[in-house]
């Protein structure tokens, strides 16, 4: 039995280039990633995607311009701790992405994406994200560095995938 816990990541991109944020503290630091974490207790996902995005960049962006791409699930061995990450693109927003205490933002052409100071997973879906196509993938890592096995697949509809999980 695996306890979940929901979290988002949001990447903002445009046609050339994707912003990624150097996590400063805590989880994943020192690597490069979207922008997310928890979904709070009474908090929807979207908002907690909105949330997060804000509070780690200072970028505002509206609920109807967070397009949901992909779901992700991560476990690590000898963990019950079962991530359910939620992921967004955006390419509509406000504001310019500044540093704060826990991210330092950055601009990435598509060829430059720092995949050896990221989590070894990225480099297996990004490629997925970047031809706009939709996607679920399931990582078991042994440690942070290793991933013991994992699934991946395009899928036709978020919706549809939704609605058949259990
Ligand atoms: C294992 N492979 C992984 N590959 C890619 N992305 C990963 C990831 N594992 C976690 N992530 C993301 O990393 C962020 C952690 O967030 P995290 O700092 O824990 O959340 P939050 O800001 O709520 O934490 P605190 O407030 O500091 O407790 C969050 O976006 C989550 O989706």
């Amino acid at each position: 039995m695996f306890l979940k816990k929901v979290y988002t990541l949001v990447f903002l991109r445009n046609e050339t280039q994707i912003l990624l944020g150097l996590k400063k503290r805590g989880f994943g630091v020192n690597k490069w990633n979207g922008f997310g974490g928890k979904v709070e207790q009474n908090e929807t996902i979207i908002d907690a995607a909105i949330r997060e995005l804000k509070e780690e960049c200072c970028v505002v962006v509206n609920k109807c311009d967070l397009k949901n791409i992909g779901h992700l699930e991560f476990t690590f061995e000898g963990d019950s701790l079962l991530m359910d990450v939620r992921v967004f693109s955006a390419s509509n927003y406000q504001g310019v992405p500044v540093e704060t205490e826990e991210m330092a933002p950055k601009w990435y052409g598509y060829d430059e994406v720092p995949f050896d100071n990221m989590w070894p997973d990225d480099r297996i879906w990004f490629p997925y994200m970047v031809k706009n196509k939709l996607f679920f993938g399931k990582f078991h890592y042994k440690g942070f560095d290793t991933i013991l096995n994992y699934e991946l697949q395009e899928l036709k509809s978020m919706e549809t995938f939704y609605k058949n999980k259990k």
